[in-house]
C-alpha cells in the first residue's frame, strides 16, 4: 500500500530486524512543497522547529555582537523576498552592514520551497532584473545578512518586523467587484502571532496593501490583545508604509530607489518607522512622505492603484471605438502624450492584471462599509469599482478578435490550435496572478479552441494546473466559464519553436522582450503557413502588420482600427500585381497572335 503525498509516492520499504526477520513499513512522508522548477522539499516536522530556532538564534546573537539591527520580514513572496534583500544590503554611515534580516515564511505546501531556495542564495521570484538574483545571492552567501526560516519563534528576536504577506480580495462574479470581499484571515493570523512573540520595543511595519482602517482598527487591537495576555501594558509600536514595487526590469530599484509614504499609530512608532525607512530606502534622492495616520498611508495606496486602474479602464471604450472607426489608438495616445499634462496616459493591454490593480479598489470599497461603517458605498463609489469591472472583462474581447480573424481566413475557432504568447500579468516578470491571458485562454477554451501557451518567465501556470485549488478552492476564475476541465493539463511550452508549430492563430498577449523582435517571415515559417495574428499590446509596427498581410495572414489588434486600411492596401496591390501580370501575359499573347 502506498500513499500519494504532494507529487511523491511514499513507497513501502523493508528492513531486517535484530532477530533477522523482515519488517515492512511505509516511511512517514510529510507533505512536500514543490518549487516551480519541480524541486521537492519535505515540509518541516514539528520536532525540527526547536533546532531551527536555535540555528537562527546563534546567527542573531552573532549579528547583535556586530551591532546589527534584527529585522524579520513576514512573507518572502514577490514583495518580501526583494524587500528582505534590500534591508539586508543596508549599510550604515561607516559602510558597515547594519541589518540582519530573517525572512519568515509560513511552511505551506504552496510556498515553503521559497525558504530552502533563499537559504541557498537563490531568488524565489523570476524577473528580468538581474539585480534580484545578485542582491539575494550576495546577502545570503557573502555578507550573510539574510536568512530564511519557517519558525515564528524568530519574532522574539526582532527589533523590527516588516509584514509583506498578502491580503486578498475575493470576487464572487466576473465583472462585479462590489459583490466580493476582503480576505483578512492571513493578515489577522499573522498579526496575532506577531503580538504573541515580539518584544514591547519592537516596531511592526505593515507594508501589505490593506483595506483602509486595517492598521488602526484591526491590527492594533490584535497586537494590544496579545500584549495584554502577556502582561505587557505598553502600546504596540505599529506603522504602515505601502510598497510601490514594480516587478520587472527595474524590480530592485522600484523598492530601494523609490518614493515612500508612511505613518505610525503613535509618535514613538512614527519616529521609529521614519528612522527605519530612511536607513533602508534611498530617501535622499526619493523623499519620504510621513502622514499623520496609518489610514492615510493605506488610503494613498488604494487611491494610487485605483487611479492607475481607472486611466486604463477609461481607454477600453476608446479602444473599441478605434477598432471600429479606423483609428490607431496607439498613435492617438502618443500624440496626446506630447502635452506634459497627459504624459501618463497608458494603453490598456488584454487585461489589467497582477495582484494589485484588480483588487485594491475593491479593498477600498469594502473597507468603507465593513471597517469604517458607512452604508452609502454604492452612492459614493461610481468609478473605482466600475474601472475594475471593465478591466476584468476586457480580455473577453481578445477572444472575439481571435474568432473573427480566423473566420476571415475561412477557419473556425472550434478546434483551432491557438498559441498565446505570455501568461504573466505584465512584461518581463513571472507572475501570473489575475493575468488578462487567463481570461483569454478560458474564453477561447469555452469557444472550443485548443490552447497552447508560452512564456519565458513562467514554468507553471498554477491558475490552470491547479485550477481546483488555486488561488484557493472554489476561487479559480474557471468558475465563470464552461468547458474548463481540460485546462488543468495545459502545460507551459518551454520552447517557442515547438509551441508555434502547426498553430492557426497566435496571440501576442504580453510584451515580453522575446516577442518584440519576432519577424513575420520567421513566425509564418515556424507556424508552417499563414496564421491569424492578434496583437494585444501594440507590439506590431505597421511594417510588420503589412508584412503579415503580404504573407497571407490575418491581423487584428486591440484598439488599432487602422489595420483595415493596411489590409485593403495590400489587397489592392496584390490585385494590381495580378492584373498587371494578366495584362502582360495577354499583351504577349496578343503580340504573338498578330505575329502569326
Ligand atoms: N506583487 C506586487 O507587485 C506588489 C506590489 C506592491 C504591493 N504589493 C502588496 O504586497 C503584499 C504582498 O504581495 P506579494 O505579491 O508579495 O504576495 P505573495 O503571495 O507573493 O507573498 C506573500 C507571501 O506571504 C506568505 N505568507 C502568508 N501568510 C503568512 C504568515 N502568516 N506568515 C509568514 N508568511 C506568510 C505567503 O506564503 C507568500 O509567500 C500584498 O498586500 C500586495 O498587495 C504587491
Ligand atoms: C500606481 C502604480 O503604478 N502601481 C504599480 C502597480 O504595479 P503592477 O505590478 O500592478 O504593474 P502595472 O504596470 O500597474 O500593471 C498592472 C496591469 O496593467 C497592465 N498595464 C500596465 C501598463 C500599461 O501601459 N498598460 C497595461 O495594460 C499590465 O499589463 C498589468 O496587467 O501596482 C503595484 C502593486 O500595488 C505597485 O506596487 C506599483 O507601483
Amino acid at each position: 500500500m502506498s500513499s500519494q503525498i504532494g507529487n511523491r509516492v511514499a513507497r513501502p520499504e523493508s528492513l531486517q530486524n535484530k532477530q533477522g526477520s523482515i519488517i515492512h513499513f511505509t516511511p512517514h512522508i510529510s507533505d512536500y512543497s514543490i518549487s516551480p522548477e519541480g524541486e521537492e522539499f519535505p515540509l518541516p516536522e514539528p520536532e525540527e522547529y526547536n533546532e531551527e530556532f536555535n540555528r537562527i538564534k546563534i546567527l542573531v546573537d552573532q549579528a547583535r555582537e556586530e551591532g546589527k539591527e534584527i529585522v524579520v520580514v513576514m512573507g518572502v513572496g514577490f514583495v518580501g523576498a526583494v524587500m528582505a534583500a534590500i534591508i539586508a544590503d543596508t549599510k550604515d554611515e561607516n559602510g558597515n552592514y547594519s541589518k540582519f534580516v530573517i525572512g519568515c515564511q509560513r511552511p505551506s505546501t504552496r510556498s515553503y520551497w521559497k525558504i530552502p531556495l533563499l537559504n541557498r542564495g537563490q531568488s524565489p521570484v523570476k524577473s528580468e532584473d538581474k539585480e534580484v538574483d545578485e542582491i539575494i545571492k550576495r546577502c545570503v552567501l557573502e555578507t550573510k545578512t539574510l536568512v530564511a526560516t519557517y519558525t515564528n519563534e524568530c519574532l522574539k528576536l526582532a527589533d523590527v518586523v516588516v509584514v509583506d504577506i498578502q491580503c486578498d480580495y475575493v470576487k464572487c462574479e466576473l465583472g462585479n467587484v462590489k459583490t466580493g470581499e476582503a480576505d483578512m484571515a492571513a493578515l489577522e493570523s499573522s498579526m496575532k502571532t506577531i503580538g504573541e512573540h515580539i518584544s514591547p520595543e519592537c516596531l511592526v511595519l505593515i507594508e501589505t496593501t490593506v483595506a483602509p482602517g486595517t492598521t488602526e482598527f484591526v491590527a492594533l487591537p490584535l497586537l494590544k490583545k496579545a500584549f495584554y495576555k502577556r502582561g505587557i501594558d505598553s502600546t504596540p509600536l505599529l506603522a504602515h508604509s505601502y510598497e510601490r514595487v514594480m516587478p520587472g526590469k527595474d524590480y530592485v530599484a522600484s523598492v530601494r530607489d523609490f518614493w515612500r509614504v508612511c505613518a505610525g499609530c503613535n509618535d514613538e512608532a512614527k519616529v521609529k518607522v521614519e528612522k527605519f525607512l530612511r536607513e533602508v530606502i534611498n530617501t535622499k534622492d526619493y523623499p519620504l512622505t510621513v502622514m499623520d495616520r496609518p489610514i492615510e498611508s493605506e488610503t494613498a495606496k488604494i487611491i494610487e492603484n485605483s487611479y492607475r486602474a481607472t486611466i486604463l479602464a477609461f481607454l477600453n471604450e476608446w479602444s473599441l471605438f478605434s477598432e471600429r472607426n479606423g483609428v490607431d489608438i496607439i498613435k492617438v495616445i502618443n500624440a496626446i502624450k506630447m502635452r506634459p499634462t497627459h504624459s501618463n496616459m497608458i494603453f490598456p493591454g488584454p487585461g489589467i492584471g497582477g495582484y494589485c490593480l484588480p483588487k485594491d479598489g475593491g479593498l477600498g470599497y469594502w473597507a468603507y462599509k465593513h471597517i469604517l461603517g458607512f452604508e452609502d458605498g454604492d452612492e459614493v463609489f461610481k468609478i473605482t469599482p466600475t474601472s475594475i469591472d471593465i478591466n476584468d472583462t476586457r480580455a473577453l474581447h481578445v477572444a472575439e478578435l481571435t474568432r473573427d480573424a480566423l473566420r476571415n481566413m475561412d477557419r473556425y475557432i472550434a478546434g483551432a490550435d491557438v498559441l498565446i504568447c505570455g501568461a504573466s500579468y505584465r512584461q518581463d516578470v513571472g507572475d501570473t496572478r489575475y493575468s488578462g491571458s487567463e481570461i483569454v485562454v478560458r474564453k477561447l477554451t469555452e469557444m472550443g479552441a485548443e490552447m497552447r501557451v508560452h512564456d519565458p518567465y513562467v514554468d507553471h501556470w498554477y491558475e490552470m494546473e491547479s485550477q481546483d485549488t488555486y488561488p484557493a478552492s472554489g476561487h479559480s476564475w474557471k468558475r465563470f466559464f464552461r468547458n474548463q476541465e481540460d485546462l488543468s493539463v495545459l502545460k507551459m511550452e518551454a520552447e517557442f519553436s515547438t509551441a508555434i508549430k502547426g498553430i492557426e492563430a497566435l496571440i501576442f498577449a504580453v510584451p515580453h522582450n522575446q516577442y518584440l523582435t519576432l519577424e513575420p517571415e520567421t513566425v509564418v515559417k515556424m507556424a508552417g503557413g499563414p496564421i491569424a495574428v492578434i496583437d494585444c499590446f501594440g507590439i506590431l509596427s505597421d511594417e510588420k502588420i503589412r508584412r503579415y498581410f503580404e504573407l497571407g495572414c490575418e491581423v487584428k489588434a486591440l484598439g488599432r482600427g487602422h489595420i483595415q486600411r493596411i489590409k485593403k492596401e495590400i489587397q489592392r496591390s496584390k490585385f494590381y500585381k495580378q492584373n498587371s501580370k494578366i495584362s502582360t501575359v495577354s499583351q504577349i499573347y496578343n503580340r504573338g497572335s498578330f505575329a502569326r
